[in-house]
């Protein structure tokens, strides 16, 4: 199968100038202007196929939004080879906007004094979409979004929930086999973070859209994707399934402790030594925590610290994707 999305040492520079103090700077400035090159994109390499959700994430200025703006044709690459959907995304750039759908979550295409079915209006003529394929393919998209009481009034009266709606549904008219979401539930509330998911597995069951997600959200990546590529200072540094994310790299599990008394680390190592466990303090007194990678290792774990301790209380956590991630942001991919 062709791959949707391709790109191969795929690199963005920019070239960021850099100001002198004083006067004297500022003159010297005119003369020559110091500038120091940053690589936002270094170097990335990955396939995406049709029909598959794939979250792209990392840290604030992982270099995500400049991948993207290059996937959508916004920004041409200082390097690399480029492919989406058959086509070089800033060269072709006319004829591609008309096969992908984009919603920046902090950016609206709509617009702000017009109600929002004028926009949808004027996107389906700028797609050139015809009239029964927009009816066919919009009445079920206003109806999943529900939306339909919202059409007739302009964008600037709409919440950000129900105009983050609208705008998924624009980004939509033409029904494209890949859809680009930057941030796309970044202030919303639940309910409407949950319509938006729902909605967005069933164009992708439905039409096999391939999705690329962009957030900060984890639990919109483990409501919506099987595969994430993770970025750092512009490279790549994990991509496959977020299950074996968690498996491989995560302490998986964590069973917190609390003891009828004093307990020491080097005992708790000592008693735990054949098992695979990290032991940590908690928050309180006589509270300690054990991690593992490994859930087999629980009822081992707790059968030899019950032999040992009164335990007067005792709970087993599952590490959450979030504290998973921020881990690996925080100390690199190490068990790698
Ligand atoms: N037009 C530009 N000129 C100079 N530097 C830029 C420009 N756009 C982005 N950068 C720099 O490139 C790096 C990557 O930025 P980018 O916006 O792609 O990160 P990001 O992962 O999308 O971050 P965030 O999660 O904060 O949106 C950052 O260091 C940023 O400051």
């Amino acid at each position: 199968m062709q791959p949707i999305i391709e790109v191969r040492n795929l690199r963005k520079e920019f070239k960021t100038y850099s100001s002198r103090k004083g006067l004297t700077g500022a003159f010297r400035d005119l003369l020559t202007r110091r500038y120091k090159i940053i690589s936002a994109v270094d170097g990335i390499s990955f396939q995406i196929q049709p029909g598959e959700m794939v979250g792209y994430i990392g840290e604030n200025g992982a270099g995500k939004s400049t991948t993207i703006k290059m996937l959508t044709g916004i920004l041409t690459p200082t390097s690399g080879y480029i492919r989406v959907n058959g086509m070089n995304p800033h060269k072709e750039r006319e004829q591609f906007v008309r096969t992908i759908g984009v919603v920046f979550g902090q950016r609206s295409q709509l617009w702000w004094d017009i109600a929002v079915q004028e926009s949808f209006r004027l996107l389906k003529k700028v797609y050139r979409v015809s009239d029964e394929g927009y009816e066919q393919h919009m009445s079920h998209v206003i109806e999943t979004l529900d939306i339909g009481s919202l059409l007739d009034k302009p964008v600037r009266k709409l919440s950000l929930g129900q105009r983050m709606r609208c705008e998924l549904a624009a980004a939509l008219i033409h029904n494209p086999p890949l859809l680009f979401l930057d941030e796309p539930t970044i202030g919303l509330d639940v309910l409407v973070k949950l319509k938006i998911r729902e909605f967005l597995k069933e164009i992708n069951r439905k039409y096999n859209t391939t999705i690329m997600l962009t957030t900060h959200d984890m639990t919109d990546i483990e409501a919506l994707c099987e595969r994430v590529i993770m970025l750092d200072e512009g490279k790549i540094i994990y991509d496959g399934e977020l299950e074996r994310l968690r498996e491989q790299w995560a302490e998986g599990k964590e069973v917190q402790f609390r003891f009828g008394q004093a307990v020491d680390h080097l005992t708790l190592r000592q008693i735990t030594s054949n098992l695979p466990v990290e032991w940590s303090p908690g928050e309180k007194a006589n509270l300690w925590v054990a991690k593992m990678r490994n859930e087999q290792v629980i009822s081992e774990l707790i059968r030899q610290v019950t032999a040992h301790f009164k335990i007067l209380d005792m709970q087993v956590n599952q590490v959450s994707t979030e504290e998973i991630i921020r881990n690996i942001y925080e100390e690199g991919i190490k068990h790698g």
